[in-house]
C-alpha cells in the first residue's frame, strides 16, 4: 500500500454497506447487483476464500479470528478488496461488511479510493441474533453459532459502529431500518441508488 489513494472517486463508485452481523447486508447487495449493475464484494467473503487457499500464509490468522468474532489485520482484507477492485472490469463496487473499524475506514479512502455512499442497515440483535441461528442451521460458517454471534455483536459495537458514526459527518450515509421483509427493506434500499445511479 501507498500513502496516496492508488484510484480516483472520479472514475469509480464505491458504496460501503455497513450493518451487524446478519443485518441483512450479502441480500440487499445481491438484489443492487441486478437492478444497477455493481460488482458485489463481501469482505468476509474473500477473507473465508483467502482463509481455503491452499498456501495461503494468512489462513490460520483468518480462521482464528473468524471463530473469535475478531477483526482480521487490515493489512490483509485492504490487499484482497484492492486486488479485486483492479482486476476487475467495472467501476461500481459495493463493498459489504467493510470497513470494520475506523482505522480501516481511513486507511481504505486514503490509499485506494474514496467511498461515494454508506448503506447503514439498522437492526437489532434480537432479530439479528434469530436470522443468524436459522442461517447456521445450512451455511456450515464457523462464526454461525450462539457463541461466536455474541461475540461478532461486541465486535460490531465497540469497533465497526463507530465507523458509522464517523461517516455520518461527511453526510454520505443514508440508515435503513432492515426489520422488515427482504423486500420491504429493499423498497427503502432501491431509491437511495435510483436517484444516484442509473438502473441497467
Ligand atoms: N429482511 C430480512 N428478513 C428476513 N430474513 C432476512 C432478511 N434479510 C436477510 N435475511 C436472512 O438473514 C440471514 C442473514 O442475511 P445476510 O447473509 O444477508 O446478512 P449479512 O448482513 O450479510 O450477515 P453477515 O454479517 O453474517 O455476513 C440470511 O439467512 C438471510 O436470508
Ligand atoms: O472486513 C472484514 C470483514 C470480515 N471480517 C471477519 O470475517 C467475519 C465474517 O464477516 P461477515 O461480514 O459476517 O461475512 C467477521 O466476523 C470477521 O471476523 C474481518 O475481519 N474484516
Ligand atoms: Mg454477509
Amino acid at each position: 500500500m501507498t500513502s496516496e489513494a492508488k484510484l480516483s472517486k472520479d472514475d469509480m463508485t464505491v458504496c460501503f454497506i455497513l450493518g451487524g452481523p446478519g443485518s441483512g447486508k450479502g441480500t440487499q447487495c445481491a438484489k443492487l447487483v441486478q437492478d444497477f449493475g455493481f460488482v458485489h464484494m463481501s469482505a468476509g467473503d474473500l477473507l473465508r476464500e483467502e482463509q481455503q487457499r491452499p498456501g495461503s500464509e494468512y489462513g490460520e490468522l483468518i480462521q482464528n479470528c473468524i471463530k473469535e468474532g475478531k477483526i482480521v489485520p487490515m493489512e490483509v482484507t485492504i490487499t484482497l478488496l484492492e486486488k479485486k477492485i483492479i482486476e476487475s472490469d467495472s467501476n461500481r463496487f459495493l463493498i459489504d461488511g467493510f470497513p470494520r473499524q475506523l482505522d480501516q475506514a481511513l486507511a481504505f479512502e486514503k490509499e485506494v479510493v474514496e467511498s461515494t455512499l454508506i448503506i447503514y442497515l439498522e437492526c437489532s440483535e434480537e432479530v439479528m441474533l434469530k436470522r443468524l441461528l436459522k442461517r447456521g442451521e445450512t451455511s456450515g460458517r464457523i462464526d454461525d453459532n450462539k457463541e461466536t454471534i455474541l461475540k461478532r455483536f461486541k465486535t460490531f459495537l465497540e469497533l465497526s459502529y463507530p465507523v458509522v458514526e464517523h461517516f455520518r459527518k461527511s453526510g454520505k450515509v443514508h440508515t435503513v431500518p432492515c426489520e422488515d421483509s427482504v423486500e420491504e427493506v429493499y423498497a427503502r434500499v432501491k431509491p437511495i441508488f435510483a436517484e444516484l445511479f442509473k438502473q441497467k
